[in-house]
């Protein structure tokens, strides 16, 4: 049971009460969602720690045990909270424009999916809003040797701004040329375990006698830097990417044949004879299960190198002019003391700083409209505008047209 906050000031009947002070001294907001209050705020010492408390009136009144998945902010200095569809809007003040912006998910399919795992218990997950259209990420699979990570260089080295590559974890030692953090996060089988236990992974398999996976964070880190995230993953992993909440393309690469996909993985020369033979053996029923799972979106052939990689970049809308991301993300300057309001889908952020420091400050709209993803991982497709409060026609409170 968790203990409950101490509140000052007044509940809404339906919706939220934004940014109040609790007894404490900490920030807290409280989101009225049906016959649940959900109470935002922080544990007070030096470090203020963001944590949800749910009151539930189903229960008698009584404050349930929550479990708070994905990644949540580290800190929090107050905040605005607004109700959306399945999820609450927060919007942290006094932070870096690049982490001004989260999303307390309340009733996404993920929340009710993990739900069911953790009966009696209230679930919420958290997920980092990003400002723009990055696209899907784009989940490449196929046999060892095929050229997979041939493919992804290519691709990385000629559109360096436009891709990030997810470093998964392995149990596997590295190969000569190999660093940890850049080709994979080398661990042990008992830590990497652990963790999976914990939650931090995406997708794990075993493949070819090792562990592999793909933290949460992994592909956080690439949506972080507004790049669309590149995964090289097994068949298996990519069974279970699909089946998670992780909208994703699906890429098959298939080899022209078993002697040429032999003779790469022999010529590569990174494998011991056992292990060359596993791969090979393995590879078969990775073929067959890439060509009709129904897994894939796309399968190519890499015969021809430069070839498949035309046809890759074709796949993923790719031309040789388009050398810059489709949408830069943009950056978001949230007044430090602003109030919220919501029209439809566009939450208006007004700023109540002092006059000097709001000449320099906009109204500011952002679009809820086109969300993507979420958790695990970060929200997609939100759009920011700063807009004049005269020309554009909202009143300076946010309180919509004029
Ligand atoms: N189209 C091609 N024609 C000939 N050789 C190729 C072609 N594509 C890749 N190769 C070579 O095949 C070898 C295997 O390629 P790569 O390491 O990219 O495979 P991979 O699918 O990433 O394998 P793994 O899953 O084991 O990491 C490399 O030596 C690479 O240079
Ligand atoms: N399910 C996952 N598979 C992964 C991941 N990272 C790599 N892989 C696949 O493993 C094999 C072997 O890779 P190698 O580097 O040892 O040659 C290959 O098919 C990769 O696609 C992962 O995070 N999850």
């Amino acid at each position: 049971m968790g203990e409950a906050p101490i509140i000052i000031g007044q509940d809404l009947q339906n919706g939220n009460d934004n940014d109040f002070k609790s007894k404490s001294g900490t920030f807290e907001t409280s989101t009225i969602i049906g016959e649940k209050k959900y109470v935002i705020g922080g544990t007070s010492g030096e470090t203020f720690y963001v944590k949800v408390q749910i009151l539930d009136n189903n229960c008698l009144g009584e404050w349930v045990n929550v479990v708070e998945l994905g990644t949540k902010p580290i800190s929090c200095n107050g905040h605005s909270a607004v109700l959306l569809k399945d999820r609450i809007l927060i919007l942290k003040k006094n932070s870096n424009p690049d982490d001004c912006i989260w999303f307390l998910e309340v009733d996404t399919t993920y929340v009710r999916q993990q739900q069911k795992k953790n009966l009696g218990t209230e679930v919420v997950a958290w997920s980092k809003g990003v400002i723009g259209n990055v696209e899907k990420p784009v989940v490449i699979s196929g046999p060892s040797g095929v050229g997979k990570g041939t493919l992804i260089s290519l691709l990385m080295k000629e559109f360096p701004s436009m891709f990030g590559f997810s470093v998964s974890h392995t149990t596997r030692a590295p190969r000569g040329m190999e660093k940890d953090g850049v080709h994979y996060h080398f661990t042990e089988k008992n830590v990497m375990e652990k963790e999976i236990k914990d939650g931090k992974f995406l997708e794990f398999a075993s493949v070819h006698g090792n562990l592999y996976g793909t933290s949460v964070e992994a592909v956080e880190l690439v949506s972080d830097a507004g790049k669309r995230c590149i995964l090289d993953i097994d068949v298996q992993g990519a069974r279970s990417v699909r089946a998670s909440p992780l909208e994703a393309m699906f890429i098959f690469i298939c080899p022209p044949s078993m002697d040429e996909l032999e003779k790469r993985l022999r010529d590569r020369g990174t494998e011991t004879e056992e292990q060359v033979l596993k791969r090979l053996r393995n590879a078969q029923a990775e073929i067959e299960q890439g060509r009709s799972s129904g897994i894939f979106d796309h399968i190519l052939f890499n015969d021809n190198l430069e070839d498949c990689y035309e046809n890759l970049k074709k796949l993923l809308g790719l031309n040789e002019y388009a050398t810059t991301p489709k949408s830069a993300p943009k950056e978001i300057n949230l007044p430090r003391d602003h109030s919220v309001s919501k029209i439809d889908d566009k939450i208006i952020i007004n700023s109540t700083s002092s006059k000097l420091e709001k000449e320099s400050k906009n109204l500011i709209m952002l679009d809820v409209s086109c969300l993507k993803g979420g958790a695990p991982g970060r929200t997609r497709g939100l759009n920011i505008e700063a807009i004049d409060s005269f020309s554009e026609g909202f009143n300076g409170n946010g309180n919509g047209p004029i």
